[in-house]
């Protein structure tokens, strides 16, 4: 199913946080948001995930009102992985993995997919099965969340930083999972080359806003992230696998 945002504004606190966000993720598609600290990813994503509602605009799944269905149902289309999410109670890996089909009656379970044993492998992490989530490393940890959003078997996948504490095994094993899940994905992230490297299209916030958007080798210019985040940066190409690739330096270095 595609996702379409359009024209979304929020507001926190009496302050318009994000304003007209437009972005389109096709079927399958992976998108990134990527911005400065406090440029209005995460806000944006929370519309989309249902933990803040926008003020304006429409986002729309499939063709549907995200905002007008129930929880439950947008539950059930929807697994979100929020930047930090702490664990109150000591529930084992395996019981919180299993806490992805919650939405689901089982007559609604999509018949292929991960079950928590699958997803707990997919993500390297059978063998933390049996261990008190509070015990988890925070890579191990952000590890079993995303085994928990597979579970849920979603049409859409929202992730809020989702190599956060990953170590780069992790991060690029992360990332190529998702790849080949081919669900439909928005997610924010603070490191350009990994968006670079695994989203179709990027689109950049400032204050708000989105100020470039499209594929990695059009948005990604020394000029818009120059102008977005105050560094210099060079554009390589991966000598492998071709993508555009930052190499950055303060802006006031001179260089050599
Ligand atoms: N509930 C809230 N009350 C007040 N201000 C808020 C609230 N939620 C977000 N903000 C403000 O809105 C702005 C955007 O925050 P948001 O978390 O969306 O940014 P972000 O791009 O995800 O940042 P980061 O990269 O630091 O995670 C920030 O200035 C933040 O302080």
């Amino acid at each position: 199913m595609d996702l379409e945002l359009r024209e979304v504004a929020v507001s926190a606190a009496g302050e318009r946080i994000v304003e007209d966000v437009n972005l389109r993720v096709p079927s399958g598609g992976l998108v990134g948001l990527v911005g400065p600290n406090g440029s209005g990813k995460s806000s944006t994503l929370r519309c989309v995930y249902r933990t803040m509602r926008p003020d304006r605009g429409s986002i729309r799944l499939g063709g549907r009102n995200l905002v007008a269905m129930s929880l439950r149902e947008s539950a059930r289309l929807t697994a979100a992985l929020p930047q930090e999410s702490r664990s109150e109670f000591d529930f084992t890996v395996t019981e919180v993995v299993e806490m992805g089909r919650t939405p689901h009656r089982e007559s609604t379970l999509k018949p292929n997919g991960y079950g928590p044993i699958e997803a707990l492998r997919a993500v390297d992490c059978l063998h933390l099965a049996e261990r008190g989530i509070v015990s988890l490393s925070g890579g191990e940890k952000q590890r079993v969340l995303i085994a928990r959003a597979l579970v849920q078997r979603p049409e859409l996948l929202v992730l809020d930083e989702p190599t956060n504490h990953l170590d780069i095994r992790h991060q690029l094993e992360v990332l190529s999972l998702v790849r080949r899940l081919g669900i439909t994905t928005l997610t924010a992230l603070h490191d350009l080359n990994l968006a670079a490297a695994w989203c179709d299209h990027i689109h950049v916030l400032q204050r708000g806003r989105v100020v470039a958007g499209g594929p990695p080798g059009e948005v990604l210019t020394p000029e818009t992230i120059g102008a977005v985040f105050g560094v210099r940066v060079h554009v390589v190409e991966h000598p492998e696998t071709r993508v555009p690739q930052l190499l950055f330096a303060p802006a006031e270095t001179t260089g050599t």
